[in-house]
């Protein structure tokens, strides 16, 4: 446990401070600052090869940045920079089309609510010395209930399809009760219609207690109920603050590299190239 003490519920959900990554001779993330309060449904965006991935490793303890030369912590996770990792993965549920690629690989067949309750014994698919109590059954029954995905239970998950197994794989963070979820372009191979009624079930998560960050490069996928926007850039930050002061033409053609239109439509934004 880190000497800082901070209470996880007042403390910032993530507080990164000049963190560096570097990969081979490259640095892929470049002195990167960024402070997220608890209960701030964020977007981060950004072209193929900004940093988005690499921020997520990070937050996940996947990677680990430069050591500062001062000594200090350089990322901060509810106030605290050390964490046992299946500690943090109830705190923050991850969904990553990595994560999606191992739960629906055809070799090793899992059942989606075993895929669910195994989460509480931070396994893929259960064990015969897994103990699974009736609060555990109850739980993972309202998460699936909760991103509607209760009728597929009896299903191997190998057989879903792309957005029913994200939605399995949303419950199982679920179950948990996390304060946070991060979801990594989750409307990855999602058509237009499945696509929206995915982000209308997210928008009630993001209404009932759970605090989204969602990676993506679609400016399409911003939640109405995300106004804060990180913008990064050959992994730095290009800049940080509101839906209206980030999704401009300006800032967006600066990200991608080429001139990029923004406009409104409704509650979401829709952005297109010439
Ligand atoms: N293991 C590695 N070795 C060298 N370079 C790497 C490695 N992993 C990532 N990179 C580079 O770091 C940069 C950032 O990659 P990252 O995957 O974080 O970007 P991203 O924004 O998630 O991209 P995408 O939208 O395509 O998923 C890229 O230029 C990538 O080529």
């Amino acid at each position: 446990m880190s000497p800082d003490t901070t209470h996880p519920e007042a403390a910032p959900l993530l507080d990164i401070h000049e963190a560096s990554v570097q990969r081979g001779e490259r640095l892929i993330l470049d002195r990167l600052s960024l402070r997220l309060a608890a209960g701030q449904h964020t977007a981060i965006l950004g072209a193929n090869g900004s940093g988005k991935s690499t921020l997520i490793r990070l937050i996940a303890r996947q990677l680990y940045p430069l050591a500062r030369k001062d000594g200090q912590p350089t990322i901060k996770i509810f106030g605290r920079d050390r964490w046992n990792v299946s500690e943090l993965r109830s705190l923050i549920g991850i969904v990553s089309p990595v994560v999606q690629g191992d739960y629906t690989s055809e070799e090793s067949p899992l059942e989606v609510f075993d895929a669910v309750v195994s989460s509480f014994f931070a396994a893929r698919g259960l064990w015969v010395n897994h103990q699974i109590t009736e609060p555990m059954r109850q739980r993972s029954l309202e998460a699936l209930a909760q991103v509607e995905a209760s009728h597929l239970i009896g299903r191997e998950m190998a057989s879903l399809s792309t957005g029913e197994a994200r939605r399995v794989l949303i419950a199982r963070a679920l179950v948990h009760r996390p304060r946070a979820l991060l979801l990594d372009e989750p409307c990855t191979g999602l058509d237009p219609a499945s696509r929206r009624r995915f982000l209308e079930s997210l928008r009630q998560l993001a209404k009932h207690s759970v605090t989204l960050l969602l990676v993506t490069h679609h400016v399409e996928e911003i939640l109405p109920e995300i106004d804060h926007v990180v913008l990064l850039r050959e992994g730095r930050l290009l800049r940080v603050g509101s839906k209206a002061s980030v999704l401009t033409g300006g800032m967006l053609t600066d990200a991608f590299g080429m001139q990029v239109h923004v406009e409104r439509r409704g509650e979401y934004y829709h952005a297109s190239v010439d």
